[in-house]
This record gives C-alpha cells, sequence and structure tokens, in this order.
C-alpha cells in the first residue's frame, strides 16, 4: 500500500496547493500597480526601505473628510507576497518590516518618458482577458472557438478596435515594454544601415520606427503597419506613415520588413 505520509508525498500536496493558489501572485502583482506602490516606494531614487504604514500616506488614498485611507496590514501582506517573487525586498527593522525596490520592482516605477512595465501588467488582467482563462479547457473540448471569443463574443485585437480603453492600454502596454527594449537591441545592431524603406508589421504606435529612425537617419521612409482602428490612434512621427491593413491578406513592400512580438523580432 501507499505510504500517504512519505516526505516526497506530503511535498508533492504541498506543491500542488500552491499551484492551486498561484493566482495570488499576479493579482498580487495587478493590485500592487493599481495602487501604485512602486512609484511611492522608489520615490524619485530614494528607494528608502518604508513599512506599509509609511507607504500608505504616499498613495493619496484620501477619503473625503480627507483622513488618509487604506489598511496597512492588508497592504502589508501584498509586500510580503511580491517580495518572496523578487519585486520588492524586505528589511527587518527594530521598527518592524519594511520594504525597498528590487531591480524587478524597478520596472514598475515609472520612467522619464511616462513608461513602465505597469501598463503591461494591467493589460494582461484586464476583465476581458480574466474572463477567458477559466475556459482554457474548451480550447481542447472545442477548439473551433478560442477561449477568448467564447468568453467576450470576438476575438481579442478586433474587441481592442473598437474599444478605446482596451486600445489605449494595449498601446501603453507595448510602448512600455518595446522602448526599452529598443533602446538595448540599437545599442548592439546595426542592420538598418542600409535600409531606406522600412516596414514594422504589427507596430502598434510606432515606437520602434520612431527609435529606429532617429538612430538611422538613412532610413528616409518608414510605414507602421497595423490594424486600422490601431494606426488610427497612432500619434503622428516624422518619417513614419501608419498604414491600416490585415498581415494575413498582405503587408507592404520595402527594402525590409520588421516585426517584433514580445521579446522576438524578424528582419527580413
Ligand atoms: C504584441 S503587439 C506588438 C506591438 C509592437 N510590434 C511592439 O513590439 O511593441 C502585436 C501587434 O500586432 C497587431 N496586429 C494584430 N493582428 C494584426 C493583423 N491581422 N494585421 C496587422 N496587425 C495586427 C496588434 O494590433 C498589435 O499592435
Amino acid at each position: 500500500m501507499e505510504n500517504g505520509s512519505s516526505e516526497s508525498r506530503n511535498k508533492a500536496r504541498l506543491a500542488i496547493m500552491e499551484l492551486a493558489n498561484m493566482i495570488s501572485v499576479p493579482m498580487s502583482l495587478n493590485a500592487a500597480v493599481r495602487l501604485g506602490i512602486a512609484d511611492a516606494i522608489w520615490n524619485d531614487g530614494d528607494n528608502s526601505p518604508l513599512s506599509a504604514a509609511e507607504i500608505l500616506p504616499r498613495l493619496h488614498l484620501t477619503y473625503q473628510n480627507g483622513t488618509i485611507g487604506g489598511d496597512p496590514e492588508n497592504l502589508q501582506r501584498i509586500l510580503r507576497m511580491l517580495t518572496s517573487y523578487g519585486v520588492f525586498s524586505e528589511h527587518l527593522t527594530n521598527a518592524g518590516r519594511k520594504y525597498s525596490i528590487t531591480d524587478v520592482g524597478k520596472t514598475l516605477v515609472t520612467d522619464s518618458d511616462g513608461l513602465s512595465y505597469a501598463a503591461y501588467v494591467l493589460q494582461h488582467h484586464q476583465e476581458a482577458l480574466m474572463r477567458a482563462w477559466p475556459l482554457v479547457h474548451t480550447a481542447v473540448v472545442e477548439p473551433e472557438t478560442e477561449p477568448y471569443v467564447k468568453a467576450n463574443g470576438e476575438a481579442a485585437y478586433a474587441q481592442y478596435g473598437k474599444c478605446e480603453e482596451m486600445n489605449g492600454l494595449m498601446q501603453k502596454a507595448m510602448s512600455g515594454v518595446s522602448v526599452p527594449f529598443m533602446k538595448a537591441i540599437l545599442d548592439g545592431y546595426d542592420g538598418f544601415k542600409y535600409v531606406e524603406h522600412l516596414v514594422d508589421v504589427g507596430g502598434s504606435a510606432g515606437d520602434c520606427l520612431r527609435m529606429i529612425i532617429k538612430q538611422f537617419p538613412n532610413v528616409r521612409q518608414g510605414i507602421n503597419f497595423d490594424l486600422p482602428e490601431v494606426v488610427a490612434k497612432a500619434p503622428k512621427i516624422p518619417g513614419v506613415t501608419h498604414m491600416g491593413g490585415d498581415m494575413f491578406q498582405s503587408v507592404p513592400s520595402g527594402d525590409a520588413i520588421f516585426m517584433k512580438v514580445c521579446g522576438n523580432i524578424v528582419v527580413t
């Protein structure tokens, strides 16, 4: 008979319970972004360790009568959870637990361009996506319709295009991720130096092209190709023409065609 109390079985039971509760990690991250905890602790580079009670007044949760709102104990629970995933550092002091920002947490701090990874966190936890996650099993049972469509009645990008808030969040999330990523790429990649006409497929607000053209003025024309609803909201960028269309139908021609999705880049 199986030994129900062996160490490995006990570890397995704990592991499955941890997996079952894993949602508490991204939801705590989501809460930290909504509350603006990273900017509050970072405080323009000060990053002095603060207790939950010291962080609260910086979150501007004031009630109508002017008193400071918020629950320090629940805030500390969020801080401790995210400390165990490397977002914050915990400092045990005579005055209790205090928290500072780690390199991971720093990605949530708003930079001088007004960007951070905070919008990316919110974009991934917006209601429409959260409605789709419990339906993942239906991708096996009825693969004809993807879970997002089942939950929301249409595909994600079609829905973003119709909803200003979702479209804006998507563009802000992409800018927050892509600007630092492209800075790193352009530090070490010179493959654009002989290109005059460059097409970015799925270029969102056009941040990647803007940065490439700034570093490589030989790129005389950049075409930012994305869904019509997305380019309609894209800002004017000198040297960049925004063009709406569907990449599965055709893409504009150029000396080089560039595509960046999350951390992967393809140039042809
Ligand atoms: C993950 S985002 C990447 C954005 C940008 N390349 C970056 O890295 O910041 C994917 C982009 O592809 C666009 N997209 C999705 N389906 C598309 C299609 N059928 N035709 C053209 N663009 C599309 C989306 O609107 C979105 O801007």
